[in-house]
């Protein structure tokens, strides 16, 4: 585990990196670009092959020049030399298979055979699985029958999300891929945990002493995850309606930030103890009954609205969509760490589809001055905030009172704000979880203990949801969600800090703020 510095330092193993699902979006979009960017950062290793699967006919030379569209499309690196470009591509195959038909995995132990030779590669294989959950279990147990795992060389599978359904699909699903494949060889993606801002909770926590010595229950007044997106379901309906915001956003990417935000001290910075200590806010984590879902979490679900101006249909008339669904495109919750650091400090997350700004960020409120003679006698003094963003803009601010400058007194906040990409862009989330990979790192992966975990938090609000939509509550595209939304936090005496870049309007109307609105507009 390292920074991106360090890593470059880092000896490159030869490998093979097999992507079934070579032609799907994920490959396109995200699993080329980053390859590519990795190439240009000179961060692959120099005996390297990838080799993609999917079923359709093609040749080598078509697959590369769908790696080309993708790339020119997608990455954030410009392909301008063409001899840089072309050692890049030539190392790209194509192997057509349909991942269901055992007698197909032989022709492709033999290309990959083949290829160990022409590049000196000792057998070493990343299996990335860019394919639909339902295949994860037979192309495992296809490569473990067909010898795949069984050859010189280490072996990793990395698999997409989602990991199962419910708590029980997921436990199938492990116990089909640990046939073949030990814990210590499945890197389970989560990309967030691939994002370098979610990366760095752990720096700005455990190198700086001015935040953990205040990060617990007696500074700290409660803390805020939002991650909202603009995008409605988009052409994933099939998958959408059985999954709703709950499991595609809660159970993985919300509940990793709560872990970040919320973990010990590891006693090393090793793969293990951070996880471990990750495992262990799970554990804590107040598991909700029936009422409780009903009192702490709200569900929302997008109707017709207009985003950037333009009018977006209701969720209910999204192609592919039941005209009568009830799932859930919203989700805000407040969450309870029950131990020692955590008691009585409550984690509000939201995250949602069709709201009014794309943004990913964290708000640490902290507690007020308990008496402040001089400058807060009109409650106007707000409290100090960290606000770690994540996305678009990567960095963070503090904010702080300090005395208006002059004569006539008063007290004014101020922003100290770092940006980390605003001068040049950083990795793709993919880039860095790939690279890990390829050196064996595991830290920003999950482990399968924390999937469970996570599972049977989700669970509980799933099945008390599941006995009435009663509470299903509807917000208007272009929104911030639901009034119910803001009410969960008004009865604790708090609301939604607003994300950093809303409009002043908007900024306005969050009482208490007004006196923030100068730094945050
Ligand atoms: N797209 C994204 O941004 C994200 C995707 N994911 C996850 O990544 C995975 C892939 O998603 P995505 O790329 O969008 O899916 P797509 O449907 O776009 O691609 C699926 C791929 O699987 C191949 N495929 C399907 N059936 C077979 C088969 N029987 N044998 C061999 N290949 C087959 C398809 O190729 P062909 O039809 O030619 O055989 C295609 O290459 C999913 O688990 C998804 O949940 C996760 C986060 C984001
Ligand atoms: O995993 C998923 O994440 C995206 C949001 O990711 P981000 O990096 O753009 O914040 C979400 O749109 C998608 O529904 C979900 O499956």
């Amino acid at each position: 585990m390292g920074e991106w510095i360090v890593k470059q330092s880092h000896e490159h193993h030869p490998l093979i990196f097999v992507l079934f699902g070579a032609t799907g979006d994920l490959a396109k979009r995200k699993l080329f670009p980053a390859l590519y960017s990795l190439h240009k950062e000179r961060l692959l290793p120099e005996r390297f092959a990838v080799v993609g699967v999917a079923r359709g006919e093609n040749t080598d030379e078509g697959f590369r020049s769908d790696v080309l569209s993708a790339v020119e499309t997608y990455a954030r690196f410009d392909v301008k030399d063409q001899q840089d470009w072309d050692a890049f591509k030539n190392r790209f195959y194509y192997y057509p298979l349909d991942v269901k038909s055992h007698e197909g995995y032989t022709g492709l132990k033999a290309l990959l055979e083949r290829l160990d030779h022409r590049y000196q590669i000792p057998g070493n294989r990343i299996f990335f699985l860019a394919m639909a959950p339902e295949f994860f279990g037979t192309i495992a147990s296809n490569l473990k029958k067909t010898g795949f795992t069984s050859t010189q060389g280490w072996k990793r599978l990395i698999i997409e999300k989602p990991f199962g359904h419910d708590l029980l699909s997921a436990q199938q699903l492990n116990q089909q891929i640990s046939e073949a494949f030990a814990e210590d060889e499945i890197y389970r993606i989560d990309h967030y945990l691939g994002k370098e801002m979610v990366q760095n909770i752990e720096v700005i926590r455990f190198a700086n002493t001015l935040f953990e010595s205040v990060w617990n229950n007696r500074y700290i007044d409660n803390i805020q995850i939002t991650s909202s997106e603009t995008v409605g379901v988009e052409e994933r309906a099939a998958y959408y309606e059985k999954s709703g915001a709950l499991r595609d956003m809660v159970q993985n990417h919300m509940l990793q930030m709560v872990m970040m935000m919320a973990m010990e001290p590891p006693s090393r910075l090793k793969t293990e103890a951070i996880r471990d200590e990750k495992v262990k806010v799970l554990r804590s984590l107040r598991r909700y009954t029936p009422e409780e879902v009903r009192e702490h979490v709200v569900r929302g679900q997008y109707t017709a609205g207009r985003i950037k101006g333009q009018a977006v249909p209701g969720y209910r008339e999204e192609p592919g969509v039941d005209p009568n669904s009830a799932t859930e495109t919203f989700v805000a919750a407040k969450l309870y760490i029950d131990n020692f650091r955590w008691a009585g400090v409550p984690f509000y997350i939201r995250t949602g589809k069709r709201m009014a700004q794309k943004s990913t960020e964290i708000v640490v409120q902290f507690k007020e001055m308990p008496i402040n003679l001089y400058f807060n006698r009109e409650r106007t003094l707000g409290p100090n905030l960290l606000v770690i963003r994540i996305h678009p803009v990567e960095g963070m601010h503090l904010m702080l009172n300090v005395k208006r400058p002059g004569t006539e007194g008063g007290i004014i906040p101020v922003a100290m704000d770092f940006c980390q990409n605003c001068a040049e862009g950083t990795p793709e989330a993919y880039e860095r979880l790939l690279y890990d990979a390829m050196h064996g790192d595991s830290t920003f992966f999950t482990r399968w203990d924390e999937v469970s975990l996570a599972w049977k938090f989700v669970d509980a609000i799933s099945a008390a949801w599941e006995t009435s939509t009663s509470d299903l509550a509807h917000y208007t595209a272009g929104t911030w969600g639901p009034e119910e939304a803001n009410q969960l936090l008004r009865k604790d005496g708090f609301h939604w800090w607003p994300v950093s870049g809303q409009s002043p309007e908007e900024l306005k109307s969050v009482q208490k703020v007004h006196k923030a609105v100068e730094v945050f507009s």
